[in-house]
Order: C-alpha cells, then structure tokens, then sequence
C-alpha cells in the first residue's frame, strides 16, 4: 500500500506566511516568512509544498514575487493554489516551476476554460474542491459555487486528474479531518483525492491514511504544524508504512 503524502502548507498573505480559520479573511494568525516556513518544511523532510496565495484568492492583490521566490527556491515539488482563474495567471503559475496547481473558483464559474487547461495541461492540474457540508464555495470561500456530487461528475467526465478536497468548517481549527466527507468523495471518484482541514494530531494523520486504499493519495498539514502540535519529521514517522 503506497503511504500517504503529506504537503506541509505555507498561505501567503500580505507577504508573510498565516493560517486562517475558516478561511475567513481577517482572521490570520501570521507566522513570519514564507520561504523560512517552506525551508523548515523542506528541511524537514517533506516530498511536497502546498503553497496558497491567499491574496490572490480573496481578490486583494496577490503575493506573485513571494510565491515565485519560494518555489524557485523549492528541491521539493510544489502545489500552487491561490488566484489561477485564466489564461495569464495558470501560465504564470506554471512558469514558477511548481509541479501542479489547484484551481478553485475557475472549476465553478468558468468550466469551458477548465476542461480545455486540463486537456492541455493534464496532471498539472488539480481540482480544489472546497465544501461547506456538500456545497462548493468559491471567490476566496465566500460564494456558492454549486454541488460538489454534481461538480465533481463533470470534472471527472472531463478528466481532471486529482482533488483536493477540504472541508471549510475544519479548516484552521485543529477540530480533525472530515473522514466521512473524504469517504464519500472517494466513493464516486477513481482520481486520487488530497485530504484538507482538520488535522490536529498524529492520530488524524493515522486516520487519513487508512483512507489510502480507498483512494486519498495525500494530507494537507497547516495550523498543527505552526501551532507545534507535532513536528513534520514525527508526521512522517507516523505515515510511514
Ligand atoms: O487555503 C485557504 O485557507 C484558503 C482560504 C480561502 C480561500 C482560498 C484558500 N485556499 C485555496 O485557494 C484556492 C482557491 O483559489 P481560487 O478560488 O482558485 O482563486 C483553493 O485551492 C483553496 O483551497
């Protein structure tokens, strides 16, 4: 059984590295600079980056140099998220040299463009399903974006290649991950899902990856790693098979 990855994640806000709750912009706790952050991770051990710029998401600007910097300065593969909506922002995101990027707000308001950028661009692109029980949220979580069942049939039909999926009401708040909801998802995909929200223990991470043979490829870490619930290097013992 293949183990679970886990992407230590740094969000980008007004230049400095923060976790939200909620996602609820206001709501930042800063934890200093990114690129610290992302070497300490990398540091540590970690295979992937998830890197947000949160900025570009909300729609108040966006952190392009910072995200450039620290993926430029990445061994690691990285996850970009944050912003990538058409044309000029997926190609600047790609152009940084990131492995994937994940797109949240495109795949519910401008799902022509998605299906082409992911014939295009294949497994470079990921589907940011981020949920409110079973409804999708987007323009910085703030927006209705329609079912996820619905949403997630066609994204299927039309190949997108993984998901990550978080679940808005654990995100931040160190309350565990939503097993039920990863379940359900995993039940009517076959594409590889990405676990986002909640982890507040080596626990939550054990838990997560009995989830693998069902088809959760990989777990978000954020606010637990900032907080020091446990260290990367312990979370990767942990998931080790
Ligand atoms: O990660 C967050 O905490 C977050 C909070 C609020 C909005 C977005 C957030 N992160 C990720 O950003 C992309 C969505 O950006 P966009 O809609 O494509 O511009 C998605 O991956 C979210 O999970």
């Amino acid at each position: 059984m293949p183990k679970l990855e886990l992407l230590p994640a740094v969000d980008v806000r007004d230049g400095q590295a923060v976790r939200l709750v909620h996602g609820e912009s206001g709501s930042e706790t800063s934890y200093g600079s990114p690129l610290e952050a992302a070497l300490a991770w990398q540091s540590a051990g970690a295979e992937w980056l998830h890197l947000v710029d949160l900025d570009a998401a909300f729609g108040t600007g966006d952190n392009r140099d910072v995200i450039s910097e620290v993926t430029g300065a990445m061994d690691i593969k990285v996850e970009l998220s944050g912003g990538i909506r058409d044309d000029a922002s997926l190609e600047a995101a790609l152009a940084t040299g990131c492995r994937r990027v994940n797109l949240g707000t495109a795949a519910l308001e401008s799902p022509e463009w998605v299906a082409k950028v992911i014939a295009e661009h294949g497994d470079k692109i990921a589907v940011g399903l981020d949920v409110r029980g079973t409804t999708l949220r987007g323009r910085g979580w703030t927006r209705d974006g329609g079912d996820l069942y619905e949403t997630l049939a066609r994204l299927d039909a039309e190949g997108c290649a993984r998901y990550v999926v978080t679940d808005i009401a654990k995100d931040g708040t160190l309350q565990g991950p939503n097993l039920g909801l990863l379940r359900d998802v995993c039940a009517v995909t076959d594409r590889p899902v990405v676990a986002s929200g909640g982890v507040s223990s080596l626990d939550d991470l054990r838990a997560i990856s009995l989830l693998v043979p069902e088809g959760v490829e990989g777990a978000i870490v954020g606010k637990a790693l900032y907080a020091k619930a446990f260290t990367l290097e312990e979370a990767l013992k942990a998931v080790a098979v």
